[in-house]
């Protein structure tokens, strides 16, 4: 019995993430202690990003990343620039070299605040998203929602940042579409054999997009990095905007996306400190530090 856990409840641009210090223990966060802490609304989060010691040298940490229905994810663009700030204020260190499920990854604090992750190359392969079945190109793929002759969302585009994601393409607000109805059904539509991130996005411009994400996990969030990445990477493969955009997101928060000529894809965006307290990583009982704000 390794006894309590520190934690951060932090957000990334509206994103809520509990940064879990597992460092120096074998345990692990369970999936009844991550649907414990989200069934309290002081503790309601997105994602867990616990930290736990380095298994691969030349990595500084190993992140296990839960969603708030107990689920594992491979990324979490958001959660990573969280682990970050909470890092950079402990140590003084900028930069960071974490393994997280989808391999390693770079991330640094900037002067300004701003924090950028690396988060590694897209795929485009339908057994790499993956796919249930075949298809060739997967900048457009046959899915539907609503009734067939006319259908509400169709033809998303698909893409891995690691953990799968489909894009839909809308000309018209992204708050009139029903993404709590739709979300669900897509997030478990048998097309994604892992499930997936579903993200509505309207480009506004070359460099300019608005997105919503119904997360796989997680349901409807405030933001989502590596959805922001996915969309940009898709847009920009299929023409409809450049390789760096600004992307709004329903948090009213802002994020950054470069797809760069080396093919890395590398988010920017805030990370913000709400409290900290301490957890019981088998159970999810957890208490507020006492010179913690409110
Ligand atoms: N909020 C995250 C994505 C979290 C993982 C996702 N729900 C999944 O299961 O793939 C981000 O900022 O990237």
């Amino acid at each position: 019995m390794a006894g309590p856990a520190p934690f951060a409840k932090m957000n990334g641009i509206g994103n809520e993430i509990i940064v879990a210090d597992m460092r120096g223990r074998a345990d692990k966060v369970t999936a009844e202690a991550a649907i414990a802490l989200n069934a309290d609304a002081a503790t309601k989060f997105d994602q867990i990003m616990a930290i736990h010691d380095a298994h691969t040298p030349g990595t500084a940490y190993y992140i296990d990343i839960l969603n708030s229905d107990g689920t594992g994810a491979q990324a979490c663009g958001n959660g990573t620039r969280c682990v970050v700030q909470a890092l950079a204020a402990e140590t003084g260190q900028k930069s960071f070299t974490f393994e997280t499920r989808a391999g390693i990854l770079n991330a640094q604090e900037h002067a300004d605040g701003s924090i950028s992750v690396d988060m590694g190359k897209p795929r485009f392969g339908w057994q790499e998203i993956p796919l249930a079945e075949e298809f060739r190109d997967t900048r457009m793929i046959e899915l539907q929602i609503g009734p067939i002759e006319a259908p509400v969302l169709h033809s998303p585009s698909a893409v891995s940042m690691g953990n799968p994601h489909a894009i839909f393409w809308v000309d018209n607000d992204v708050w009139s579409y029903e993404l709590d109805r739709f979300g669900p059904l897509l997030e478990n539509h048998p097309i994604f054999p892992e499930r997936a991130n579903i993200t509505i996005a309207q480009v506004t411009s070359p460099e300019t997009m608005i997105i919503r994400t119904w997360e796989r996990g997680a349901g409807l969030t405030k933001a989502c990095g590596s959805a922001a990445c996915a969309a940009v990477v898709a847009a920009a493969r299929t023409k409809r905007t450049g390789r760096s955009v600004s992307l709004l997101t329903p948090g009213g928060g802002e994020l950054h996306v470069l797809w760069r000529e080396d093919d890395h894809v590398i988010l920017t965006g805030a990370a913000e400190w709400e409290f900290s307290g301490s957890f019981d990583p088998s159970t999810g009982a957890w208490a507020r530090d006492t010179e913690s704000a409110a």
